[in-house]
């Protein structure tokens, strides 16, 4: 039975998903020394965002198939660690977007009418009214900065509530922004106008510090931000400075640089600062979701079965995977067939989908490929997760083509490869649903089922040379499981494809290369 690391607090129903396929330990709080001393035993960690799945972690997970985060945010996982060694990295992209959005709203409303200074003053036994007037929110402008799946939820209700909204979000359209009733803004225009703040972007090199002290200064003295997405995305410091100067009104941090948040000048800030220890997915509802969600997931890739919201392996639904997927198997077979007939160091792969093929989505088909390309050299450690990232690695151009005219078989799929023994190709197409056929080598038409030894020739189309190849193999024993010549025209060159019984041993190649006639000869393992 597979065993799944549970390493955060997760929903009882997500564990309950997982016992029916794993042996599940749930082990929270461990350090990270001892995450890395039992992670070689799992084939599945389950986190949120309190682990910290470094690459040392990864690279000590021998048997780890499947990272699942049950959240948004993956910036606790060196994804490309992860990738780089084949191990799919799965979230729950919508489980928690209400919840989150909803702390948002709730942490705006909150910081303006000070109500959690005010609640701690009255069960401090006090009575004050004077020092906690806040402000409405009604008529004031919203500044959102990642109009993304939270951004618009937040937009949404915020307009419900007779705000008015600008957005920065440099990959949204004008249309979805006014779909939510936003002014698509420059971030420099939202700093200026707005009077309050709300980011709802990931982290990344880019955003980083994107609110620091020359943001700030550009912000009116009333404004007041609100930060539920990532620590890191405001300079703490500057923040920190800018509220005891009064250069701002207010903020609301769920999320901090460093979580747990140590010891820092926020902490010390009055009611102007109102601080939750990273709720934003703490909802009853968001953790069944996210639970759930991201379980099934798990369940789904320990069985074999693809995951349907994997971060490291884009544009792979399931449902797309699964009418794909003898297409898939054939990419695969010709990948691995025209890398071995280029030689080792391919430099660039061709991919061209033709006939009804070439309607369909490539990305898969070229993964696939690629997978196959690959897989002499890599054996098992390439995956659909990898396979792209290794070909890149190495220096492979990938390009991809479609041709929908070309109607000899209903779809087929030409590979071409260039490596160390020159230029090659190969096409193939399913013969019924899924039974596989080459097609084509090096542009010959052949019709031939893959075989798990093979050997291809190109030689002079000549009398005696198909009788001299059997008799060589003959006497060196080697079985004959079918032979198919495939020729463009009488007497030219043409291609003789053999599926064998055994390996062919390289002496025997030598001795088939010498047959006269023959200018070359390659054998491949499937
Ligand atoms: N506090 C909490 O507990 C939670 C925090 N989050 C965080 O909230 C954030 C947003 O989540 P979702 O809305 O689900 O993500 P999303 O992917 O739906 O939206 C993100 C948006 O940010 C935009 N974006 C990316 N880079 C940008 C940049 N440099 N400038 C402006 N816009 C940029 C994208 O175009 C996208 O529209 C994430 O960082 C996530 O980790 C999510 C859930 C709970
Ligand atoms: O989903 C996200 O990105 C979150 O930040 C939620 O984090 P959590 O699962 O509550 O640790």
């Amino acid at each position: 039975m597979p065993k799944v690391l549970v390493s955060d607090p997760i929903d009882q129903v997500g564990i309950d998903i997982l016992s029916q396929v794993a042996q599940v330990d749930v082990k929270t709080d461990l350090s990270p020394d001892d995450l890395i001393r039992i992670i070689p035993d799992y084939d599945a960690l389950m986190i949120r965002s309190g682990t910290r799945v470094t690459q040392a972690v990864i690279e000590a997970g021998n048997q780890l198939k499947i990272i699942g985060r049950a959240g948004v945010g993956v910036d606790n996982v060196d994804v490309l660690a992860a990738t780089r060694k084949g191990i799919v990295v799965v979230n729950s992209p919508e489980g928690n977007t209400i919840a989150a959005a909803e702390h948002t709203l709730a942490m705006m409303m909150a910081m303006s009418r000070y109500i959690p200074a005010a609640n701690q003053s009255v069960k401090a036994d006090k009575w004050d009214r004077k020092h906690f007037t806040g402000v409405e929110v009604y008529k004031k402008t919203l500044g959102i900065v990642g109009l993304g799946k939270i951004g618009a939820h937040v937009a949404t209700v915020a307009r419900a509530m007779g705000m008015k909204l600008l957005a920065y979000d440099p990959f949204i359209s004008h249309e979805r922004a006014e779909q939510l009733g936003c002014r698509i803004v420059e971030m420099d225009v939202l700093l200026q106008q707005a009077d309050y703040i709300t980011l709802h972007i990931p982290k990344t090199a880019e955003t980083t510090h994107l609110i620091n002290a020359a943001a700030i200064a550009r912000m009116k003295p009333t404004a007041r931000i609100i930060n539920c997405a990532r620590g890191g995305i405001i300079d703490e410091a500057a923040l920190a400075q800018a509220l005891q100067e009064g250069k701002i009104a207010g903020a609301a941090l769920d999320v901090y640089e460093q979580e747990p948040l140590g010891e820092s000048p926020l902490r010390s800030l009055g009611k102007e600062m109102v601080m939750t220890p990273h709720l934003g997915a703490s909802t009853e509802e968001a953790q069944v979701n996210v639970a759930i969600d991201v379980a099934e997931q798990i369940r789904d890739v320990l069985l074999g079965l693809p995951a349907r919201s994997a971060v490291n392996i884009p544009g792979l639904r399931p449902d797309l995977l699964e009418q794909l997927r003898p297409y898939l198997q054939l990419a695969e077979t010709l990948g691995n067939l025209v890398a071995q007939l280029a030689g080792g160091r391919v430099e660039a792969l061709t991919v061209r989908l033709q006939g009804e093929l070439a309607t369909n989505q490539s990305q898969p088909i070229v993964v696939a490929a690629l997978k196959g390309l690959l897989s002499h050299a890599l054996q098992e450690r390439v995956n659909y997760v990898n396979a792209s990232l290794e070909a890149k690695e190495r220096g492979i151009r990938v390009i991809e083509t479609r041709d929908a005219s070309i109607k000899d078989y209903t779809g087929s799929l030409h590979l071409s490869a260039k490596g160390s023994l020159g230029e090659h190709s190969v096409t193939g197409a399913l013969l019924g649903d899924s039974e596989i056929r080459i097609t084509s080598v090096d542009e010959f038409p052949v019709n031939v089922p893959p075989n798990r030894y093979m050997l291809f020739t190109l030689h002079r189309d000549m009398p005696g040379i198909i009788g001299k190849i059997g008799s060589l193999l003959g006497s060196f024993n080697v079985n004959i499981a079918s032979m198919q010549v495939g020729r463009k025209i009488v007497r030219g060159d043409a291609v003789m494809v053999l599926s064998i019984d055994d390996p062919l041993p390289d002496d025997i190649l030598a001795e088939i290369l010498k047959v006269p006639g023959i200018r070359d000869a390659y054998t491949v393992t499937l």
